[in-house]
């Protein structure tokens, strides 16, 4: 499965990144050629993106196979002409295995690590450690990298930046380094995707080292980076006879005050291709809709009831209940309504908020609806509705898709969907102005769009919010949440065109002409 950098779209864990060396290595790759390989990728990183800084590369390395990465780089450059020092973390005779032969190949001198020995360096290379990182650092690693930061020098990580966890997406708990580029292999980890760790690695580039695809199919991963190869099989793209009705309706509830929520998410349903879309608000706030939105349906709905009534139509097939909703016992029994009917739907914001402490009660409901469910909580919400769950939003994320019965949709900026069987996805880049007011009321109607037209929600929620993203990126800064949803063609076009469809309306439009 390819992402768009080309790369698999798979994220290892380091217990599978370990098992897919010994996969490889049981299929006769050798342990030492996918270190060589490693190490050159590696030093034709450097070679190729380091600035014209004078001074040499000093290459650190730790005691483990991380540190035999850095052998090779150094032998690699030093061979390419390039000026570079090693320095070992530890006693050279405590190297081992592929380690110990990389480091027998290194004809130049290993200085002992020292943090006062960063003169006339223009680059660090950090092979101190990766995957098998199981304490913070101290002592001599840790003093190694506050010198590193106190000189401002740039620093090129091998797999994962020394005192990150590859695992874990939450702050380091000790020292680690800021690196500027992080060159990782076969696949990328958790950390180089989840905030705040990302933010440790820089640019992430992954290398191929020799590891067959095929052992991907034992190791079978959970866990993917959102890209379109995911979910853009299951697009609803539009055949060309169809008619709105086949486009599925979404029914988006709408509150009394905050009007403009719902409108939001209005607009992004259809954009997204929703056949139709209509509001229901109540009889007073309805002149608010109606003149706004000439697309969307509005529906007077004053009591509860009528509610329920707005869901008997059959083809009224995803409900979104939330933005703007207000937090009462109203919002609470739409979304108990939609539940009971059976829709595929989606509970943002106040319908989130409203089920605090009823969680129970919720997670029942979710688990006998006919329709899949999706719950879009900010970390706000999401600590509201699930209060006992700790750990990075990849394992919140997971914890509650399981406890919940429906996919969750952790959004932050590195918005993770999480399914109940434990498959995920994170969401590797969003622009920092997605963080306005409404952008969230566009995603949740994005999704109710996609539901509508049919699509499984675990997708629909991936598509959504690769989408959304991207739209914001397209518009760049300035952006508020009104922009995103007339964003949106241009996206679906520049997709449209990925999935081979755009060829048909070409075809189409070419025919009238
Ligand atoms: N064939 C392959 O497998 C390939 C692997 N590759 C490379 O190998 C890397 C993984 O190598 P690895 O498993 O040797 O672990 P690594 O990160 O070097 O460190 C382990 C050592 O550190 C020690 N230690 C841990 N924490 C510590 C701390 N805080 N402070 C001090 N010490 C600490 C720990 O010692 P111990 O726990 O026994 O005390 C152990 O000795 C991977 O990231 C990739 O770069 C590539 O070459 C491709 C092929
Ligand atoms: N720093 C950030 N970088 C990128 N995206 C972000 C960031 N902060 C928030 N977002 C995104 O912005 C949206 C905000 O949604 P939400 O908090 O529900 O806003 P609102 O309630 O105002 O609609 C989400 O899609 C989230 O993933
Ligand atoms: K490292």
């Amino acid at each position: 499965m390819l992402s768009q950098d080309g790369s698999g779209a798979e994220i290892l864990t380091v217990e599978e990144m370990y098992s897919a060396d010994r996969l490889a290595i049981a299929g006769g790759v050798a342990g030492r050629d996918l270190m060589e390989a490693a190490g050159t990728a590696v030093a034709d990183s450097v070679l190729l993106y380091e600035s014209s800084r004078a001074g040499a590369v000093l290459v650190l390395c730790g005691p483990g196979n991380n540190g035999g990465d850095g052998f090779v780089v150094a032998r690699r450059l030093k061979a390419a002409g390039r000026a570079v020092r090693l320095a070992l973390l530890g006693d050279r005779s405590a190297l081992t295995g592929d380690a110990a032969a990389a480091a027998a190949d290194w004809d130049g001198e290993i200085e002992v690590l020292d943090p006062a020995g960063l003169e006339d360096v223009a680059l660090v290379v950090d092979a101190l450690f990766g995957a098998g990182l199981n304490r913070p650092l101290d002592g001599l690693s840790a003093a190694m990298v506050e010198a590193v930061e106190r000189a401002g020098l740039p620093v090129l990580a091998v797999d994962v930046p020394s005192g990150l966890a590859g695992d874990r997406g939450d702050a380091p708990d000790g020292p680690a380094f800021r690196a500027d580029r992080t060159v990782t292999f076969f696949r990328k980890k958790p950390a180089h995707l989840i905030v705040p760790a990302r933010f440790f690695c820089g640019d992430v580039q992954v290398a191929q080292i020799g590891i067959p695809e095929s052992v991907l199919q034992e190791i079978s991963p959970r866990l993917f980076e959102n890209s379109p190869a995911l979910w853009l099989a299951g697009f609803p793209w539009r055949p060309a006879e169809a008619h709105k009705y086949q486009a599925g309706h979404a029914l988006i509830s709408g509150g009394t005050e905050m009007t403009g929520a719902a409108q939001l998410a209005s607009r992004a349903a259809l954009r997204i291709g929703a056949g139709l879309v209509s509001l229901a608000c109540s009889p007073a706030s309805l002149p608010i809709y109606a003149l706004a939105n000439p697309s969307v349906i509005t529906l007077a709905v004053g009591a509860a009831a009528d509610f329920v009534a707005a869901l008997a139509d059959p083809r009224r097939n995803a409900v979104l209940v939330g933005p703007g909703n207000g937090v009462g016992a109203d919002t609470r029994e739409r979304a108990i309504a939609a539940l009971e009917a059976g829709r595929s739907l989606v509970l943002d914001a106040d319908a989130l908020t409203v089920f605090e402490g009823r969680t129970e009660e919720l997670f029942k409901l979710t688990a006998a609806s006919a329709g899949e469910t999706v719950l879009t909580p900010h970390d706000g919400e999401f600590r509201r509705l699930f209060p006992g769950i700790a750990g990075d939003p990849l394992e919140r994320a997971r914890v509650a898709a399981a406890q919940s019965g429906a996919i969750v949709v952790l959004k932050g900026p590195d918005t993770v969907v999480a399914a109940p069987d434990r498959r995920a996805s994170i969401n590797g880049s969003a622009p920092p102005w997605l963080a306005t007011a409404g952008t969230g009321d566009v995603l949740s109607g994005m999704i109710v769009g996609l539901l509508a037209q049919g699509m499984p929600a675990f997708l629909a929620a991936g598509a959504a919010v690769w989408i959304h993203a991207q739209a914001a990126f397209a518009f760049g800064p300035g952006m508020i949440s009104e922009d995103l949803p007339d964003a949106l063609p241009k996206v679906l076009a520049r997709l449209s065109d990925e999935a081979g469809r755009a060829v048909d309306y070409r075809k189409i439009v070419n025919n009238f002409r």
